[in-house]
């Protein structure tokens, strides 16, 4: 239901304090039905997606089902080399475990703005919960369409006091039902790296904090004048994702500047990408590739990564097995949480953050 307020669109501090300060999200916005865009959304031309799609190219869907079949494993290591993502399907997390997540995610953005706003930077009571709305709006110099629930897991415990109750189970069994999928995946791509086995400290580097989020797009009334989400790589090692069937994920392809090819949505399919530090772990051998996603006209969308990182204290830097051979290291050690707030800090700029660790000479 639209809320019952008024607001003038064409001031901008009445719109920050509706959106951002009240939390009624561009979520609010949309439901008011406002029939423009307000100016602080609109990127510059060079931001807004110019498709250029490419028939002959697409991202890869993998079938898992024979998990150990060396075809498969090759496929994925091949996609994470070639792409930087792909599709997984029977990928052995169960349907209805997806189902049920995005029922919660819609549950969560259904709250009033007045339940939402308690998980806001300035009221929530952990940095580990976090309800925001466009990326770092602070330093943005333009918005971007899209509302989060950003939930980086402690423990269970933890969870069970702070998560929103209205989507804490599902969410939870949505992580744990990943987690052979994932293992499974960085088994088969630490293979190629000649790491052969996973003990703890290398289990604890690739996936030793995982934060999850959940991402409400409305609609908008002029999706070709702003994004859902801009140009970026995302800062994990590898990211799960689950998008609904509505579409608008791009990825950058292999095919000059402006090659964006779009991600179909597959019922029951999950996107895996792969994440800045999975770069840099690598020395650049698998790629973090950027994407972007779409605002939309007509319908809602809603999508649910879990990015699973090394741990803040981690320091992240080419793993010497991939060094053996005599490979020159293109990056150096860095701290994660480093890397992570350097992201954070600054408007979406594309491949810029992995600059953070190249080595210069
Ligand atoms: C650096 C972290 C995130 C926070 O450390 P902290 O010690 O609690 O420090 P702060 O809470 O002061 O956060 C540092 C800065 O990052 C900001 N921040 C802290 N989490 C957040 C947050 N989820 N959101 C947006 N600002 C944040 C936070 O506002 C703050 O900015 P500032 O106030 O200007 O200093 C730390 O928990 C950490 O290293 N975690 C490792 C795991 C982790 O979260 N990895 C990131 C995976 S996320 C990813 O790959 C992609 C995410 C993404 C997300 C949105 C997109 O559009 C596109 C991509
Ligand atoms: O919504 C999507 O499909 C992708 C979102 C994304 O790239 C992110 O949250 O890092
Ligand atoms: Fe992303």
């Amino acid at each position: 239901m639209a809320p019952a307020i008024s607001i003038s669109l064409n001031d901008s501090s009445d719109v920050t304090d509706f959106v951002i300060k009240q939390g009624h999200g561009v979520k609010g916005l949309s439901e008011m039905g406002i029939k423009s865009l307000p100016e602080q959304y609109i990127q510059p031309l060079e931001e807004r997606l110019m498709t250029r799609i490419e028939p002959q190219e697409s991202i890869p869907v993998i079938d898992m089902s024979k998990w150990d079949d060396a075809q498969v494993s090759n496929s994925i290591c091949d996609a994470a080399e070639k792409w930087g993502f792909f599709q997984v399907v029977n990928h052995g997390v169960p349907l209805q475990v997806l189902d049920d997540v995005k029922k919660a995610t819609y549950g969560f953005f259904g709250l009033p703005a007045a339940e939402k706003i308690k998980y806001s930077k300035e009221n929530s009571s952990s940095n580990n919960v976090r309800f925001g709305t466009s990326f770092t709006p602070q330093v943005e110099k333009a918005l971007e369409w899209k509302d989060y629930l950003s939930l980086f897991y402690v423990s269970d415990e933890e969870a069970a006091a702070l998560w929103p109750p209205v989507c804490k189970d599902q969410i939870l069994e949505y992580m744990k039902s990943s987690k052979f999928l994932i293992d499974h995946l960085l088994q088969v791509l630490m293979k190629r790296l000649n790491v052969n086995e996973i003990d703890e400290t290398k289990q604890s580097l690739l996936t030793g904090s995982v934060r999850t989020n959940i991402n409400y797009y409305p609609i908008c009334p002029n999706p070709e004048l702003t994004v859902g989400v801009g140009r970026h790589s995302d800062v994990s090692t590898l990211t799960v994702l689950l998008q609904d069937n509505v579409g608008g994920l791009y990825v950058r392809g292999n095919e000059g500047e402006d090659s964006w090819i779009h991600v179909p949505p597959i019922n029951g399919a999950i996107v895996i990408n792969i994440g800045d530090a999975l770069q840099i772990l690598s020395n650049g051998r698998y790629r973090s590739v950027e994407h972007r996603v779409t605002a939309n006209g007509s319908s809602n969308r809603i999508s649910v990564p879990i990015f699973v990182n090394p741990r803040p204290q981690d320091m992240i830097g080419p793993l010497p097995e991939t060094l053996a051979n005599g490979e020159k290291p293109i990056y150096k050690q860095v701290l994660y949480s480093d890397y992570v707030k350097h992201f954070f800090r600054k408007a979406h700029d594309g491949k810029k953050t992995v600059d953070f660790a190249k080595i210069t000479n």
